[in-house]
Formats: C-alpha cells, structure tokens, sequence
C-alpha cells in the first residue's frame, strides 16, 4: 500500500507520519519501570513489525542487548509461563517420542530453516530447571544471531524441548505451560534425543544445530554422541570456551607485561566445574600449547574448583568431566576454601563459572591483587544477581588494577577520577560468527579447530584504539562486522578440515571471502515506516 493509501486509512492517526516511528518505540521503551516489562514490549513490537524491531536492535546493542538476552532474560524465561503471549518457537514434548518428525513437520518453511537453538530448559543460565520457561533463551539466541552476523530471522528456529521439570513449583503453577511430570531417566531421555536429532536432520536437511542450556552431565553427553554425527555444537561448552580463549588471550598480555613474566606461566584457577567451566577449562588448553607446550604441560597450569574445594584424582565418586584436570600433585587435607586454594595455586587468574553470587569476596580479591601486579579475574557467572563479583567493587579492591570481563553487562565505571570500561565474557561474541561461518561453507561438522579459529579472530578482532583502551574484548557495536571476520576464520578452518560441503569459497581470496560474507548478512528494511 502507498502513503498516500496508507494517510487516508481512516485509523491511523492523521499526523502519523509526520514522527519518527524509531523515536515512538524507544521513547514507549524507556517509559518502562522494569526490564521485565521492557522485554514484553519488545515481544509485541518483534510481532507487529519485526523489520522495525531488529533495526531497533541493531542500532540500539548496548540498550537492547540487556534486554533480550542476559540479564533480563532470565527474568523473561523465570516468568515466562505467566508472560506468554503468542507461539514464537517449536515445543517438542517427551509425549511426542514416536512422532517427532511430524512436529518438526509443523513449522513453516522447513527448507528454508539454517539454524536451530534447542534448549531442554534443564539450567537455564544459573537459574536451574525452568522446564518449559525455557524458549526464551533460544529465541534470545537467535535475535543475537540476526542482530550480530545477520542471519535472516526467516532461517532460524527456536525449540524447546519440554521432557518435564524436575522443580516442584512449576507442577503446582496452574499457568504453567509444560508438562506436568519429572524428568525422564537416561535411558528414556536417550531414545528421545536419537529420535529428535535424525527427525531434524531429514526435516531440515541444512539446519546447524545449537544445544543450549542443557543441565551439564546431558550437555557433555549429547555434544559427545552427536558431534560426529550431526551438524551441532553445544554453546556452554564450545561457545563459551572459544569466547573466554579469546579474551584470555588479550587479558594474558596485559598481565604478563605487568608481571614482566612469559605467557606460559599463567596459572588458572577455575571456581566452578559444570559445563561452562570445564568447557572452558578445556579450550583454555589452547592458551598454553599455541605458545608451543605440550597438553599435559597446559594441563598443569590449570586447576579446577567445585563446591567441595579444590578437584583432586583421590576424591571419591568424582563426575567423568572432571576427572581431566582433577590434581594429582596435591597431598594434604582437602582444601574446601577458595581462599585456602588461591594461597596453594597462586593463580595469575580467577575464572568464576560456579553461579555463586559474591564468591568472589573483598578477601578473595585483595589476595589476588597482592598476589599480582594485574590480576585476571572473570566472573563470568549469569545473570548478574549470580555474578561472582561487580566491577566496581573488583575495581576498588584491587586499585583498579584487575583485568576484567564478566558474563553479563556492567557499565563503564569511574574509579579515582579514571574511567574503565569491563569486558563482557559472554559466548553471544563467538556462536554468531560460528553458525555463520558454518552455515555459508555447509560443514557438516562444527571442528575443534573451527572452534578454535574463532577465538583467535575475535581476540585479534580489537582495533588500536580498543587495544589502548586496555579493553580484552571489542566492543559490541562492532559485532556485525566481527561476526564476519569470526565467520572467514571459522570457514578456512571448515576448509582445513575437509567438512566444508560448499567448496566454491576454496578459490577466493580472504578480502573477497569477506566481502561476500558482508554482502550475505541480512539487514533490517523500514522503509514502508514513515521517518523524519
Ligand atoms: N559467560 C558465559 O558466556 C557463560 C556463562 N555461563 C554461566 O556459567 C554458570 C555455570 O554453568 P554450568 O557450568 O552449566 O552449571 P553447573 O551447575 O553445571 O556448574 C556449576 C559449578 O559450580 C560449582 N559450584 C556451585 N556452588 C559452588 C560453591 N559454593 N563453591 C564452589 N563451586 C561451586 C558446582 O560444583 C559446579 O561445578 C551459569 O551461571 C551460566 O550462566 C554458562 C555458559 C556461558
Ligand atoms: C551465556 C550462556 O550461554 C549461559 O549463561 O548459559
Ligand atoms: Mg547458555
């Protein structure tokens, strides 16, 4: 319809098109009282004018990002059954085992869909098992896949898979939106993944499977059984210990140049062993032997925390994923106190995956920072009411001098009249240049070396002025155009080892690779929508 049809349209208001539709939406935005409530508008706009709403969040990251992804996130899949306003993603039920496919079946425009974020809603972010309340992680997900690399929101599929809810209250909710039943056992939850991964593979012959916020012995579990066999990566693991390599890498030089020591010696304390910290643990690997150590060299220099204390080979009944980088070289009584572990590792970096609100006390912070003249310390923790510790706080107990990156937003913070901008350490960075990267070769695997290219990209991603800064991760408005640099990296390494299905990139040159990538990425159009 012309503008002119559109002004005689008897219900639209007769000086409407006289305003800036851009303006109306952030002006209803900010009149908001809570981020909650923030996040519903945001869903209804995404409904009514989906072109609108992405161009929104494209040019507003650091204001919106917050909003749909972590922290308010978690509040939006906390409440999630009691907020629900429309279909927006696929449930798969534990009710549907025998005919997955025809659910799959359901969503329009099977062909067309490149990229799945599946949550079984088990440990969404550290909120534990939300169920059902789970989809709006995968729909934050994919927002930031379309927002960030510019995958066009048409290809991407938001699934729950709702196998029940181990936590009681949400049986007795009567809005809740899932089945009322505990969660299944191994073996019944076995035949249900089996079922569900070949049925996505035939409806959706080109779709990239994300796995996402699985509670971590199903994490490790599906990401190894599948790896090999599916186009997938799981996000915890993969995408947080690609983005935490990234800026460790950029956060090692700045300590070490502090230190005046060589990179090798950084010594990695891990406070928490779940999938994130593990996972990361285990990509932290990378660290050490790209500088030409051995992996059981690497392995040493990393030690790993749960809430017992310190992992050691002699603990009994100790989980398989932790059985890697549990010590043998410690003799002695248990140590159960992080403090008591510091004072025994002497770390050069403090990474918090654990959930522990405030883990990371003034005692914990101040040792640290005695015990380096740049302490790295990650509280890399979500949403923020389970960060390990604030940035200010982190910036007062060490006099500014810590090197920082967290798993949610802080805000740049003055500190004795200086100004220090924190890094977000979160995998929103990495999984959108992967998936694109991954998408546009057609590898039909996610590799261990994808994953790893992708780290060295973003962390050489940083401009001088961003290097001057003192910053270990670039900043998010340049996320579409790292996400292509990210997605270049994750194509010749797709390359390299031989899963690229889409050969014809193979014979271009890398400014020419990255220009198509460019030209690939989708973008916004709003032009219908009146402007000033
Ligand atoms: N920044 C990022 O990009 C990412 C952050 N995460 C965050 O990592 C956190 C952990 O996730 P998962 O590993 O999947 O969860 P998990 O629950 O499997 O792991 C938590 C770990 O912390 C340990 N822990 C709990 N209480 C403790 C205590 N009092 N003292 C010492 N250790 C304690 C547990 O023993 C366990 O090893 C979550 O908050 C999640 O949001 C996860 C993925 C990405
Ligand atoms: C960021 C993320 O994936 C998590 O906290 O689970
Ligand atoms: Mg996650």
């Amino acid at each position: 319809m012309s503008l002119a049809a559109l002004h005689n349209a008897s219900r639209l208001p007769p000086y409407l098109f006289t305003t800036d539709h851009r303006q109306r939406v952030l002006t209803q935005l900010r009149s908001k009282a809570t981020g909650l409530e923030k996040y519903i508008y945001l869903n209804g706009l995404k409904d009514r004018e989906p072109n609108l709403f992405y161009e929104i969040l494209i040019g507003n990251l650091l204001e919106i990002v917050p909003i749909l992804y972590t922290p308010t996130v978690g509040d939006a899949c906390s409440n999630y059954s009691h907020i629900w306003r429309r279909p927006e993603g696929l449930y798969v039920t534990i009710e549907n085992k025998g005919h997955i496919k025809e659910v799959l079946r359901s969503w329009p425009a099977a062909q067309a869909s490149r990229i799945a974020v599946v949550t079984d809603g088990s440990r969404i972010l550290g909120l534990g098992d939300l169920g059902a309340n789970g989809l709006p992680i995968s729909i934050g997900k994919l927002d930031l896949y379309i927002a960030g690399a510019g995958i066009k929101p048409t290809t991407t599929l938001p699934i729950c898979l709702d196998l029940g809810t181990n936590t009681q209250k949400f049986h007795e909710d009567p809005l809740y939106l899932g089945i009322r039943r505990k969660r299944p056992d191994t073996e019944e939850m076995d035949e249900f993944m089996h079922e569900f991964m070949e049925a996505m593979r035939e409806v959706f012959p080109q779709l990239l499977v994300q796995f996402e916020d699985f509670s971590t012995d199903n994490a490790f579990r599906y990401l190894d059984l599948f790896r090999n066999q599916y186009r997938c990566f799981n996000d915890d693991i993969q995408g947080t210990g690609s983005v935490v390599l990234s800026g460790f890498l950029n956060a090692a030089r700045l300590s070490a140049a502090a230190a005046g020591t060589p990179l090798t010696e950084q010594r990695i304390l891990f406070f928490g062993a779940g999938s994130a910290g593990i996972g990361v643990a285990k990509q932290l690997l990378s660290f050490f032997t790209l500088q030409g150590l051995s992996v059981e060299e690497a392995r040493d220099r990393i030690w790993t925390v749960d809430s017992k204390g310190l992992i050691t080979a002699d603990r009994k009944g100790l989980q398989e994923h932790k059985k890697f980088f549990a010590r043998t070289d410690y003799q002695g009584p248990p140590l159960t106190k992080l403090e008591d572990v510091i004072k025994y590792v002497k770390p050069t970096a403090l990474l918090g995956l654990s959930t522990v609100r405030n883990a990371f006390s003034e005692e914990i912070v101040r040792l640290m920072a005695s015990l380096n003249a740049r302490p790295i310390i990650f509280p890399l923790s979500n949403p923020v009411s389970l960060c390990e510790v604030d940035f200010e706080d982190a910036l007062k107990w060490t006099n500014g001098s810590v090197i920082f990156a967290s798993g949610s937003p802080y805000k740049v913070t003055e500190f004795n009249g200086k100004r220090y901008e924190p890094g977000q350490g979160n995998n929103m960075y990495i999984f959108p240049g992967i998936g694109l990267g991954t998408i546009l070769s057609k590898a039909n695997h996610v590799t261990d070396s994808m994953v790893e290219q992708a780290a060295i990209a973003l962390a050489s991603s940083l401009t001088a002025e961003e290097h001057a800064a003192g910053l270990v991760y670039p900043r998010l408005v340049r996320i579409r155009d790292i996400s292509a640099q990210i997605a270049l990296a994750v194509i010749r390494a797709a390359q390299k080892d031989n899963v690229d299905e889409n050969s014809l990139f193979r014979n271009l040159s890398d400014d020419a690779l990255l220009e198509y990538i460019r030209a690939k990425q989708w973008q916004p159009t709003t032009s219908h929508l009146p402007r000033l």
